[in-house]
């Protein structure tokens, strides 16, 4: 099998994959034109507050599932079995603690920003950081996500690597751009489907070329790739049933809980329910996706199993070497499978977009020009998502010109950084006493031991240790990395026991988020003892957990008394929600502004 030679593209492939993009600059063009027509930042921004569940749980993983997911899982199943499956399991408690804990507060403070809330709970500081960390993640990942695919393809059929960047960092720069956050969520919509055409496909022709569903059955089983469940504690074992059903709940709740791109989508619902209705909703939606990944790497397997030959230098261009192979004889489906790789890429970076044009204006622009027009501040929202779609290509090429180690670095950070601004949001939610201060501490300590584990395990790893490779994120991007060599140090890394400061970098990269999360939190709340904690009192209300009061019902009375959370919180989210609302809709602007100066007269107000 020599890849360069047969892999080529029929003009319908070319077709399919034009029509891809075309269809989506159609739904960019339709929500430019048609209802507000984009002409405030309401619509442009939050799709005037009136989606329902469907398209926003739709939306939801989309977002998330990047192109190096989609040819990451599989390549992951087909070399080390599906242990990896079982992540399934954290997505119960990562989609319920949003659902249930984050939906609500964000929702009821009438939020446009995720950061707002670090504001109104903490200070200004706290914000900008929490904002600028937040940028900084967003804009190296979107960087990997267009570019990880494009070269693939190129490696695989020839496809022109610039070719294939510049049409989808142009074309979605021009749908994010002309039809805001409506046309984001009905092209994920679009793109969702083709996401699950295109697996569906390569898994039905990759069973009926192997000869039915009990001849995969058979080979998989025989070739050892259906793993039981592994409940070996060892955090430093890449996935087992603890790293995965536990250090994926803290990955989940990263993502889906308190990430502006995601937040952002439940602000856009038109109520609470709905936004907890699309929460529940991505649950069944996320378990098909993660099944039909996993499906496709076990059918590869069946199907070549028993060619010893291997392809390609990466995994990633394994599966899409394997592909093309299956469909060579089917025009169109490899295009289907292409589209489906490209939609992924594109259903995430245009979140990236919109959600960093979002959190530009609100929280660095907007505080200081606080006599802006709206229809200045859409323009401006307007050329901030079309400088994030222009500012991607760079981001592309600086990814180009990286080293590999450099690449799997950029890769890592966005797991690496989501960590930190989890536990700064659970800091600031469940913890009344956490102050300012405690916050600002919390997340430098978080980032820097996220940092630290994250580098020193790249940094041990290129200078000869075994590659434990982790996550599916980093398999995809080991451009040089031969499979047989992975399976080679696969196969013997269960030998070395590394020590010490070794042993803290092997960590897996699933404990990532738990690990930096915990750190903020901890130090977070030791600053606060040491600087004076808040007074529940002083806390803005609606910004703590609901719950909380009722969740301490255990403590005793007095001692509630001096932890600060002797009134049951529930009772003040609800008069601080109509408040949001009636602030709102009585037509003052930004809620956060009002919010930090009124907060003290208007806590006393409350109580008085
Ligand atoms: C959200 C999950 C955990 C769902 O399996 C996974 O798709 C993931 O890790 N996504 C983030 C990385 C990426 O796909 O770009
Ligand atoms: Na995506």
């Amino acid at each position: 099998m020599d890849p360069l030679e047969r892999m080529h593209f029929t003009t319908i492939d070319y077709v399919i994959f034009a029509l891809l993009l075309v269809a989506s600059m159609g739904i960019g063009l339709y929500y430019a034109l048609s209802g507000g027509r984009q002409r405030t930042t309401q619509e442009f921004l939050l799709a005037d507050r009136s989606m329902s569940c469907l398209p926003v749980s739709l939306s939801l993983i989309a977002t998330f599932q990047s192109a190096v997911a989609i040819v990451g899982v599989p390549a992951e199943i087909y070399t080390h079995g599906t242990q990896y499956w079982f992540i399934g399991c954290a997505y119960i408690l990562g989609l319920l603690i949003p659902a249930h804990v984050f939906i609500p507060v964000f929702y009821r403070l009438h939020l446009t920003s995720a950061y707002q809330y670090l504001e109104l709970r903490f200070s200004k500081p706290v914000r900008i950081c929490g904002t600028l960390t937040f940028i900084f993640q967003t804009v190296i990942y979107m960087g990997v996500c267009v570019y990880t695919p494009a070269l693939a393809l190129n490696a695989v059929t020839g496809f022109d690597l610039w070719g294939a960047v510049l049409a989808t960092g142009l074309v979605c720069t021009l749908y994010t751009t002309l039809g805001g956050l409506k046309a984001v969520i009905w092209t994920d919509v679009f793109q969702t489907i083709v996401m699950f055409a295109g697996q569906l496909a390569v898994i039905v022709v990759g069973v009926q070329q192997t000869g039915g569903l009990a001849e995969v059955w058979r080979k998989v089983w025989e070739g050892n790739r259906i793993s039981g469940i592994d409940l070996n504690p060892d955090p430093t074992e890449r996935y087992t049933f603890w790293t995965l059903g536990v250090g994926g709940i803290f990955l989940m709740l990263s993502l889906y809980g308190v990430n502006q791109a995601q937040v952002q989508r439940y602000l856009s619902s038109k109520t609470e329910r709905e936004a907890i209705m699309s929460c529940y909703m991505v649950f069944p939606s996320l378990q098909v996706a993660l099944a039909l990944s996993c499906v496709m790497g076990l059918v590869m397997f069946a199907r070549y199993s028993d060619k010893v030959q291997i392809c390609c230098s990466a995994p990633e261009q394994m599966v899409l070497y394997f592909v093309m192979d299956m469909l060579q004889d089917l025009p169109g489906l490899s295009g289907l499978f292409i589209a489906c790789v490209f939609s992924a890429a594109l259903s995430t970076i245009s979140s990236a977009f919109n959600s960093l044009a979002t959190v530009t204006l609100e929280d660095l622009i907007k505080p200081h020009c606080s006599s802006m027009t709206e229809a200045r501040a859409t323009l401006l929202s307007k050329g901030l998502a079309c400088s994030y779609g222009l500012m991607c290509l760079a981001m592309a090429y600086l990814t180009h010109l990286m080293s590999d180690s450099v690449l799997q670095a950029a890769f890592k950070i966005f797991g690496m950084v989501g960590g930190p601004l989890l536990g700064i949001f659970c800091l600031g939610m469940f913890f009344p006493w956490a102050n300012s201060t405690g916050a600002l501490a919390g997340l430098g300590s978080g980032l820097v031991m996220a940092f630290w584990v994250g580098i020193g395990s790249i940094v041990t790893r290129t200078s000869g240790g075994p590659a434990a490779v982790s996550h599916f994120n980093c398999t995809a991007v080991q451009l040089s990395e031969n499979i047989t060599t992975a399976i080679g140090t696969a196969l013997n890394s269960t030998a070395v026991q590394p020590m010490g400061l070794q042993r803290f970098y092997s960590l897996s990269f699933m404990w990532y988020s738990a690990l930096s999360s915990f750190t903020v939190v901890i130090t977070g709340l030791i600053v606060s003892f040491l600087t004076g904690p808040m007074k529940e009192e002083d806390v803005t209300p609606g910004t703590l957990y609901p719950l909380l009061g009722n969740m301490l019902y255990f403590v005793p009375d007095n001692l509630k008394q001096n932890l600060c959370c002797a009134t049951p919180l529930g009772h003040r989210v609800s008069q601080q929600s109509t408040w949001a609302h009636h602030t709102h809709s009585s037509g003052l602007c930004s809620l956060v502004e009002t919010t930090s100066k009124s907060n003290k007269t208007f806590c006393n107000k409350n109580k008085y």
